[in-house]
């Protein structure tokens, strides 16, 4: 446990988005695309005007009393949640058939049997079947090797997830490459992630943390064409994925890891900034120019007297910092790690229909 605060203020204000207009053939509620109109309509400032004042950054005495538009992850994953239990009811209605999702957990630690519990329950609120194997640390890598391999024979088991990290001993390249890419919902398979890099080429799934941070983007109506993306860490499983997509998006990007000697000078060039760190509060407001775009996927336990679990959840990005200088930011927690789920729900459902060439 690390201890971070960047301030002492007060926890995030959230300001409630604008419900979803569904228009008669309802295409707004299933694309759950946020209609920039939707924004205008509400009471909240639009991105744009925010993004607007930010190109004309106020004196800092008005500026410190601005604040960003809070990137609602849990309210988004939850509309991706019914629109993937709509279209698995309708599927299994159609043609019998109900997606399938094999989890692979070796060892014991605390944090991942608390992941795997909340993907399950999150399978069973969009009636998605789960499969779980959970496999003691000191198993060899044939046996997790052996159970991956029945899932990716079993026609029930659409997607397959392995637990990272894996027990210190496992080489984890050759167990993610033992997941047929037909069911790697993940999208860590070198195929897919190679795919996702290469122009004119399609990936079979795209990682779900990255997928859910982007998605978040475009259901704000945050444009990311021909914008100056910094991403935070390189990581296989966020941030360099992150960054490939954000790539595709046709943003120009900077990646920024542990040798990066200016490390906040670059960051403070960006229009949108995502950072996968790991390091508690690590971007503070001096970081950031003022009307960016911050997606924080860091999730970081640091010590808090006053919880019940003795610890709290801070992101990489020190929110009470940044929410005065963004324009719009995602809150920790509450933010991406919800939409990392829904977007393992939403894949699953993808690999079913993909199978059963099902529209
Ligand atoms: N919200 C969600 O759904 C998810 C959240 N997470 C969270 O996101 C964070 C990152 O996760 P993950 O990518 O797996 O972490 P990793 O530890 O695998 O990667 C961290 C990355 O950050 C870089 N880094 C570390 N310290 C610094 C520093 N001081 N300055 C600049 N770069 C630095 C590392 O650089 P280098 O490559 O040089 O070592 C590395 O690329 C964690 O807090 C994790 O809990 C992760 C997955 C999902
Ligand atoms: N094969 C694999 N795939 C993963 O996607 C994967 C993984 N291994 N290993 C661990 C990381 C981490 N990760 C998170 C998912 C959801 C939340 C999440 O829902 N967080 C809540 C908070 C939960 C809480 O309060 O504890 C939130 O941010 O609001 C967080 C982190 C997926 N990961």
């Amino acid at each position: 446990m690390v201890i971070g605060e960047c301030s002492t203020s007060t926890a995030p204000r959230f300001f409630p988005m604008s419900r979803l207009r569904k228009d008669a053939a309802g295409i707004l509620v299933r694309r759950l695309s946020l209609p920039r109109r939707s924004w205008a309509s509400s009471k909240v400032q639009s991105f744009r005007t925010l993004a607007v004042r930010a190109s004309n950054p106020l004196p800092a005495a008005v500026a410190s009393e601005a604040s960003a538009k809070v990137i609602d992850g849990k309210y988004v994953s939850k509309l991706i949640r019914d629109e993937v239990a709509a279209e698995v009811s309708r599927m299994k209605e159609a043609i019998g058939v109900v997606p399938g999702l094999a989890v692979v957990l070796v060892g014991e630690r605390k944090d991942s049997a608390t992941y795997v519990r909340n993907k399950k329950k999150a399978c069973e609120s969009v009636g998605i079947n789960s499969f779980e194997v959970h496999l003691p640390e000191d198993s060899k890598e044939e046996e997790v090797v052996k159970f991956i391999s029945g899932f990716n024979d079993d026609p029930s088991v659409h997607g397959i997830l392995v637990q990272l990290p894996l027990p210190s001993h496992m080489n984890e390249q050759s167990i993610l490459n033992a997941v047929s890419i037909e069911k790697d919902v993940d999208g860590f398979h070198p195929l897919n992630i190679g795919r996702l890099a290469m122009r004119g080429r399609e990936p079979l799934f795209v990682p779900c943390t990255p997928k859910g941070c982007i998605e978040l983007l475009h259901r704000y109506g945050i444009s990311i064409k021909g914008k100056r993306a910094v991403v935070i860490g390189r990581s296989n499983i966020v941030g360099m994925p992150a960054a490939l997509l954000l790539q595709r998006e046709d943003a120009t990007i900077s990646i920024v890891h542990s040798r990066t000697q200016n490390a906040e000078e670059i960051t403070r060039e960006a229009d949108i900034i995502i950072a996968a760190v790991g390091q508690p509060n690590m971007v503070r407001g001096s970081w950031i120019k003022p009307g960016a775009v911050i997606i924080d996927v860091g999730i970081n336990p640091v010590e808090d007297s006053k919880s019940s679990r003795g610890y709290k959840l801070v992101g990489d990005v020190c929110y009470e910092e940044a929410c005065k200088v963004a324009s719009a930011i995602t809150p920790v927690p509450g933010g991406v790690g919800p939409m990392t789920i829904a977007m393992l729900l939403s894949n699953t459902l993808t690999s079913a229909k993909r199978v059963h060439n099902f529209q």
